[in-house]
């Protein structure tokens, strides 16, 4: 599964263990991004505090791992390049599954090389709220290498983590707790970028502007 993670949430992970249990995968590797092109005009957390958190989120499942295959690859992220990588990586007999929720799956075909992408694993498109599910038209997919999946509704992305830390507001539970103490002790998403565009969504609007988190305050308080 790839993603930026900026952080990880239990979307994610929801979602791969879903397919794993679906398609009873030995494991689940999750790819942080190294620079994700489609996400440039936007600022995106360093690739090790992605990379730390995505193995902090996964640590529990001993099916779960994560490889840094995207961030130590130099240049824009392209799934063509994971696939390719990962396959010189493992060889020739594992079979691939790329797990994509509705939103990346809708975006697939400006993907780079789209025509070969579908020979280099199985992709499995998950249900996610907000988004529809669709397959790409007729003859864009080879027979057989695309499945859509219905997984357990998580409202839950990234960005509205990132604006809730910003304006102060728990993400317990949102994310596994190591990641809420991730995010407090290296001063994660203190900016508030996300916010216009996400205003309404959480709440976020209705708070004052200057209310930042205060650190401290998740060590002495952890269920602020
Ligand atoms: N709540 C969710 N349910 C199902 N799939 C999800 C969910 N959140 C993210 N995904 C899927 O996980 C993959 C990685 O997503 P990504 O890391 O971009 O998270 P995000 O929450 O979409 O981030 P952002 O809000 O910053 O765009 C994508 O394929 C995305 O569609
Ligand atoms: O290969 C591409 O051109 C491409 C374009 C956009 C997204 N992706 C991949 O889709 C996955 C989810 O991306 P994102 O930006 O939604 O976190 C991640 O593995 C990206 O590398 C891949």
């Amino acid at each position: 599964m790839g993603g930026t993670f900026d952080p990880i949430h239990h979307g994610h992970l929801v979602a791969a263990s879903e397919v794993a249990s679906r398609f009873a995968l030995d494991e689940v590797v999750f790819v942080p991004t190294g620079r994700p092109w489609q996400k440039e005009d936007k600022e995106v957390s360093e690739p090790e505090d992605r990379y730390l958190m995505t193995v902090i989120a996964t640590a529990s499942n001993p099916r779960f791992t994560v490889s840094r295959i995207d961030i130590d690859r130099p240049g824009p992220t392209y799934t063509i390049d994971t696939l390719h990588d990962l396959r010189t990586e493992r060889g020739d007999d594992v079979d691939f599954y790329f797990i994509t929720g509705a939103d990346a799956l809708s975006q697939i075909l400006t993907w780079r090389g789209v025509e070969e992408l579908f020979d280099l694993a199985h992709f499995v498109g998950v249900t996610r709220p907000g988004h529809e599910l669709t397959e790409p038209p007729i003859g864009q997919v080879p027979d057989g290498q695309l499945t859509l999946m219905e997984v357990p509704a998580l409202s839950i992305s990234s960005t509205a983590c990132r604006v809730r830390v910003a304006a102060g507001e728990p993400i317990w539970y949102l994310v596994p707790d190591g990641i809420v103490q991730y995010i407090a002790k290296r001063g994660l998403y203190q900016h508030d970028d996300d916010r216009q565009q996400f205003e309404g969504h959480s709440g976020a609007g209705t708070l004052p502007a200057n209310r930042l988190p205060d650190i401290g305050k998740f060590f002495d308080d952890p269920y602020q």
